[in-house]
């Protein structure tokens, strides 16, 4: 068999049309404008594609987005001063802080300093134990995408085996969450768990975000699985998954590329969030923009 291929360029770009619309209620009837800022700290160059890519899909869906550029040098105190006046600025709804940060800095003090209702990151522990406590707030972009694709492509969640290769905050705790609060029977995967093989075997959805090239195998896959492919890694200048994705292909029912995967729908998401915060932080504009729905 040959896998399906999940088209994530196809995927976000139908969350992102949805994404236009909300904008342009949210203008027509409360006059506000959503607005997003980026900080970017140093010049890592991985770093300045993303934030350029984030930018553009910005522009394309009247999210309105500034892109606030910091030196390596920048100190912590001069990040968290640059925080708090974006949060207090009424006409940023969004903060999101690029990671990896210099490594002077504390990535920790940082994400905790972003207000809760602004963290389109979802990072914020507020955000993280909210999810852990079964209340989605602001969801971090990339499990929430991944859930997205998976609703969109008519994928089933309810008592299925769901495999996570990876426990990072940003990917696999919160992915691991979604999925269990959807009904799928979780297992997280990780550097020290033994026999991951015979276990990724088992998934019904597999799902790899562990940082390594080409690390799932089609022995680790069952026939006709899902699987869900989040690495970004760079090999010789190129882009390349988690997955040797040739030869899964051959075994799994549906499979991600990469580039065209995962990628464009954690951007897709983004918007997403800003537009979702706009809500939070506004109560009539939640309340108008849920009757719209019931309304269509
Ligand atoms: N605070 C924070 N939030 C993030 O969401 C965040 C971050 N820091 N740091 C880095 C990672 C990585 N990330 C990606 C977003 C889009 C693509 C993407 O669109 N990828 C394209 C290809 C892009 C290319 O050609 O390099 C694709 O897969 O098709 C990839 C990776 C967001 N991240």
């Amino acid at each position: 068999m040959t896998a399906k291929i999940l088209d994530g360029n196809w995927f976000a770009g139908q969350i992102r049309e949805r994404v236009r619309n909300e904008v342009v209620s949210l203008q027509q009837e409360l006059g506000i404008t959503p607005g997003l800022a980026v900080i970017i700290v140093g010049d890592n160059p991985a770093s300045q594609v993303y934030v350029n890519r984030k930018h553009k899909a910005c522009g394309e869906t009247g999210i309105h987005s500034v892109v606030i550029r910091l030196a390596e040098q920048t100190t912590q105190n001069e990040l968290l001063q640059k925080i708090e006046e974006l949060n207090r600025d009424g006409s940023i709804h969004g903060i999101l802080v690029q990671l990896p940060l210099p490594a002077h800095i504390d990535e920790m003090v940082i994400l905790q300093a972003i207000s809760p209702a602004k963290d389109v990151d979802g990072f914020h522990p507020f955000n993280m134990g909210s999810l852990a406590a079964g209340r989605e707030l602001l969801v971090p972009c990339t499990p929430a995408g991944i859930v997205r694709l998976l609703e969109m492509a008519g994928i089933d969640l309810e008592g299925k085996r769901a495999v996570i290769i990876g426990r990072s905050n940003i990917v696999g705790k919160p992915m691991a969450l979604l999925l269990l609060s959807r009904n799928a029977t979780v297992t997280v995967c990780h550097s020290r768990t033994r026999e991951l093989a015979a276990i990724a075997r088992e998934a019904d959805i597999l799902i790899a975000a562990v940082g390594k090239p080409g690390f799932v195998k089609p022995e680790m896959v069952k026939p006709g699985a899902v699987v869900i492919d989040v690495g970004i890694n760079r090999v010789e200048g190129k882009l390349a998954g988690d997955v040797d994705f040739p030869a899964v292909r051959e075994v799994a029912g549906a499979i991600t590329p990469v580039p065209g995967g995962v990628g464009p729908l954690t951007i897709s998401m983004l918007l997403a969030n800003t537009v979702k915060a706009v809500r939070l932080l506004q109560p009539t504009a939640g309340v108008k923009a849920k009757s719209r729905v019931r309304r269509s």
